[in-house]
């Protein structure tokens, strides 16, 4: 299968401040990946550093063959990157139609599929982004980053206060793009065991190094690995992914 990303030894940050440390992961076209590690260990750091949104001090990133490393992230949403931000970001005084309409991109997702995907958005569509729910605005971030027509999205922390029924609404959707339209995604997640049943692969960090890579299944699956590498909580986690 074709490498679609490489990070290869990448070092990035904010300033002076190194936070990514020589990382190195690649996936392959059409697999989905989970960042996982504990607080503060740099996950949104990799989102944020793959949109171009932090200084790289050295190494490569490839995207489909290409080297972005340098690229301003308007050009890296036009090479397929899929941005939905963790604040949401859904334009207040716009409408729900208006927030997708406005970011669209010539490609296969348009209004009527991302309806289909989220019904409750048709429902809302006259709606303004100040009037809706957490979970509406999380759909309507999902969606708006569907119009840009990506080949690869880019979730961070998408399930963050929402209620477990929402949470499983999204992640159904989420798998949905995986498996039935072949769009790849990287999750930022807390909860590990949701954010593993949501994808292929999985990345775990410890102070913006990488220390464990493998499928996503194998690591869900060893409940001991998962309790080394993320501590505290997993018991909690199982709870809410059986929820
Ligand atoms: N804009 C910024 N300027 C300076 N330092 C930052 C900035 N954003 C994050 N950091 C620092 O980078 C490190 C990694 O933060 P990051 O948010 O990437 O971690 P994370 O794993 O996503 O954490 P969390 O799970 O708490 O969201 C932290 O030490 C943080 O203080």
């Amino acid at each position: 299968m074709a490498e679609m990303l490489a990070f290869d030894a990448l070092s990035a940050g904010y300033g002076n401040a190194v936070v990514l440390d020589r990382l190195s992961f690649s996936l392959n076209e059409g697999q989905s990946l989970a960042v996982l590690g504990r607080n503060g260990v740099g996950k949104t750091t990799l989102l944020e550093t793959l949109m171009g949104h932090t200084r790289v001090m050295s190494g490569e990133i490839r995207w489909r063959g290409q080297p972005i490393t340098r690229l301003a992230p308007h050009q890296r949403v036009r090479a397929g990157l899929g941005w939905v931000p963790q604040e949401r970001e859904v334009f207040p005084s716009l409408t729900v139609e208006e927030n997708l309409l406005v970011v669209a991109r010539r490609g296969p997702w348009n209004l009527r599929r991302v309806y289909a995907l989220f019904p409750r958005l048709q429902e809302r569509r006259g709606n303004y982004g100040n009037q809706l729910s957490g979970g509406e605005q999380q759909m309507l971030a999902i969606g708006r980053a569907l119009m840009t027509n990506p080949r690869l999205l880019l979730l961070d922390e998408p399930m963050e206060g929402l209620a477990p029924i929402i949470v499983e609404e999204l992640a159904r959707a989420i798998r949905a793009l995986g498996e039935r339209e072949g769009l790849a995604c990287i999750v930022v997640e807390q909860h590990p065991v949701l954010a593993l049943s949501m994808t292929n692969r999985a990345i775990v960090l410890e102070r913006g190094t990488l220390v464990h890579s493998g499928d996503s299944a194998g690591l869900a699956e060893d409940t001991a690995l998962l309790h080394r590498l993320l501590g505290v909580g997993i018991e909690e986690d199982l709870e809410v992914a059986a929820a």
